[in-house]
């Protein structure tokens, strides 16, 4: 039987170059370093896998690359199929099933929001799309429609082939909810809220941004979560005060993406040639503000810094 799906994913950021082409060199650098940081697994196609700015031919080029290295070292993969566009999604997840993942990551449709009934028929589009190859539900804070636990516990019961779904918590009563509507189903918290998900015996992982930061540090953390809840969550509270005090300014106060974020925390760990660097028309964020944050970051956090 299939283990089921938890642990540390790290999130393959989309290196791009001067020239704004997709840096295929880099890419495979990266997922070679986090081969060897041998986290839980690894995943393409996230938010900062910039899924939402590729061609056909660079999606299928990304996602060929992965499955090649993963599979030739025996590292578990997720594809991130994400579309807004229902149609493309269909197709991207066809051809994401022939490479064999793990399970294939998507989204709902994002220009008109959908009912709870649409959204089911959408996952069974998926789901034939994907041909067995289980689904993960990505469904972030900044979706057009966020499902709230009771209504993904209905739609869910209607969608077998979701295996897990990756979305942003919330206070005690989002974990109260959860608990009462999403047992059984792997969900993935915020990376840098992993040790709360788990305290509160909800979280099965996370697509993690803390991976960004440093893969092999957060693997490590992840890994103590099963021993040593109360030093996790202490990391935790440190790490969450550095990015609210050093990161998280940067989306509220300049606007910047949640990609520009990740590929920051990536900079500031310096761990593969990814740099900072995002497709227009989306801004991106200094690589001199990594070198700033770098000595702040590994001064809050040192452990995740390995
Ligand atoms: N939103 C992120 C999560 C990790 O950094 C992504 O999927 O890329």
């Amino acid at each position: 039987m299939r283990a089921r799906l938890r642990g540390n994913w790290a999130t393959l950021l989309l290196p791009i170059a001067d020239d704004d082409s997709i840096a295929f060199g880099s890419l495979k650098a990266e997922i070679d370093v986090l081969i060897d940081a041998q986290v839980d697994g690894i995943y393409s196609n996230g938010t900062a896998g910039e899924f939402h700015n590729q061609t056909e031919a660079e999606y299928d080029r990304v996602q060929a690359t992965l499955a090649a290295a993963c599979a030739s070292a025996g590292m578990p993969f997720v594809i991130g199929a994400c579309h807004s566009d229902p149609m493309v999604t269909r197709q991207r997840v066809a051809r994401a099933a022939a490479l064999k993942p793990r399970a294939i990551q998507i989204i709902l449709p994002d220009w008109w929001p959908l009912t709870d009934g649409e959204a089911v028929d959408f996952l069974d589009l998926a789901a034939h799309a994907a041909d067995g190859v289980p689904l993960v539900l990505y469904n972030p804070p900044h979706a057009k429609r966020v499902l709230t636990p009771p209504e993904l516990q209905w739609v869910l019961a209607r969608a077998p082939t979701v295996e897990a779904v990756k979305l942003g918590d919330g206070d005690a009563a989002w974990y109260a909810a959860a608990r009462a509507h999403l047992a059984g189903i792997s969900l993935f918290v915020p990376g840098h809220h992993l040790a709360t998900g788990m305290r509160e015996g909800v979280a099965a992982g996370a697509f993690s941004n803390v991976a960004c930061l440093n893969p092999r540090g957060a693997q490590r953390w992840t890994d103590l979560m099963a021993t040593d809840i109360a030093a996790c969550l202490d990391v935790e509270a440190r790490l969450q005060a550095f990015i609210d005090t050093h990161i998280w300014p940067f989306r509220r106060d300049h606007g910047y993406s949640n990609a520009a974020l990740d590929k920051l925390l990536a900079a500031i760990g310096d761990w593969a040639p990814v740099g900072t660097r995002l497709r227009r028309p989306y801004r991106f964020i200094d690589a001199g503000e990594a070198r700033r944050l770098g000595p702040i970051a590994r001064e809050a956090v040192p452990e995740l810094f390995i």
